[in-house]
């Protein structure tokens, strides 16, 4: 199979979706890669390593979709990418199409098929190429959290654990998936005092189990959010509803119930949000106020530590791949069904229900 990775052109993703070691794995299958030149630059890989690994290096984005049989990416493809796109072209990576009707219209046109890493399962129902990820955004809300509450940076003033004789800060969590344990890990680890809630009583149980004591588990409802508002310094949103657009958990009229320079972290940006008031942003310019409170909402959070999350994500997508590019997409889903719930646009049709449903 013909195999093409093209660099990231999203603000700040620096993240690419073949390392030299997986390119040498799928060449040593019999598979050809192509990779755009500097594509790995931003997580340390020179076109030299790719090509001491067999791949071939192209100039130019538009050089690389016009091989691939298989374009290989992390982000979803932006508005300058969709012409890119060709006829029966099988595209891997993340698209998270609930959030957006012109990336979702612009696939559809394309005739192309759209294996979506965020969607595909494995056996027990879990995420595995959006888990890493997750870890990684999880673990970088507390640490954007905790800057953007400083007050040179327009929050609240306030140190995430506190000092000695002075009140740590209070972080509300919404979601206890893998992004919400791993913030309530760093921001119990820093000292602060911890909510966390969700709507799911057993995994509110395992957490309670296995968090320490400066967590707190809550059972998520409108009712018991309101309760905190007045009193808490950071908000993270970290719910999901696979492959769905994320619900509004915090309307534009809740905010007024907290205290400006409060910090909201809307991890959840990626699948519309679950604040009202969030909109996607950007390193570059990750925040903006809405009624006194600090929105961070970068939909590509992990792009901002490659290093770490290109490693972390290649490690769960290159199995897939390798299935992908030895048996074909069809042959592949085929005989995995939870590789076969990725796919979510195919040859102009959605095929994903919650997708669907959003644009019902
Ligand atoms: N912005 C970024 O750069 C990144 C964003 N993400 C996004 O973060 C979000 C969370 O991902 P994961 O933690 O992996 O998902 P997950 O599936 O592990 O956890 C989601 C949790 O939300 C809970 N939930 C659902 N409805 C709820 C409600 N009404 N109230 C409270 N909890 C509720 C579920 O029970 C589940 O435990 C996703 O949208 C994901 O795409 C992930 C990585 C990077
Ligand atoms: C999952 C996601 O949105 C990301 O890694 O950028
Ligand atoms: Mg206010």
């Amino acid at each position: 199979m013909i195999i093409g990775c093209p660099k990231e052109i999203k603000n700040n993703e620096n993240r690419v979706a073949l390392t030299p070691g997986g390119a040498m794995a799928l060449i040593k299958r019999g598979h050809t890669v192509y990779v755009q030149s500097s594509a790995g630059k931003g997580s340390g890989y020179s076109d030299e390593e790719y090509e001491a690994a067999g791949a071939n290096i192209l100039p130019t984005i538009e050089d690389v979709y016009a091989i691939a049989e298989t374009i290989v990416k992390v982000k979803e493809p932006i508005e300058k990418e969709y012409s890119l796109v060709r006829d029966g072209q099988f595209l891997f990576t993340y698209f998270h199409f609930a959030s957006s009707r012109p990336l979702t219209e612009a696939m559809l046109k394309s005739n192309s098929i759209c294996l979506a890493y965020e969607t595909v399962e494995d056996r027990n129902g879990k995420l595995p190429l959006l888990v890493p990820m997750s870890e990684v955004a999880g673990r970088m809300s507390i640490q954007n959290g905790a800057k953007f509450l400083e007050k040179p940076s327009g929050g609240l003033g306030i140190l995430l654990g506190g000092v000695p004789g002075v009140k740590p800060a209070k972080v509300l969590i919404l979601g206890g998936g893998v992004v919400g344990i791993q913030a309530a890990k760093m921001a119990a680890g820093l000292g602060a005092n911890v909510i966390l809630m969700d709507i799911n009583l057993d995994r509110l149980r395992e957490l309670e189990n296995v968090l320490p004591a400066n967590v707190t588990t809550v059972y998520s409802s409108e009712y018991n959010i309101r309760k905190e508002l007045s009193t808490v310094d950071l908000i993270i949103g970290a719910v999901l509803i696979p492959g769905a657009k994320a619900p509004s958990l915090i309307t534009r009229d809740m905010l007024s119930e907290m205290r400006d320079g409060a910090v909201i972290v809307d991890v959840a940006v990626d699948q519309g949000g679950c604040i009202e008031t969030c909109k996607p942003t950007t390193h570059e310019d990750p925040t903006f106020v809405v009624d006194g409170i600090v929105h961070y909402c970068v939909a590509n959070m992990p792009g901002a530590v490659p290093y770490t999350s290109t490693i972390a994500l290649t490690n769960a997508t290159l199995p897939y791949l390798m299935r992908i590019a030895d048996h074909g997409w069809e042959k592949a889903c085929a005989d995995d069904p939870g590789l076969a719930k990725g796919l979510n646009v195919v040859k102009g049709e959605i095929v994903y229900g919650p997708v669907a449903e959003a644009f019902a």
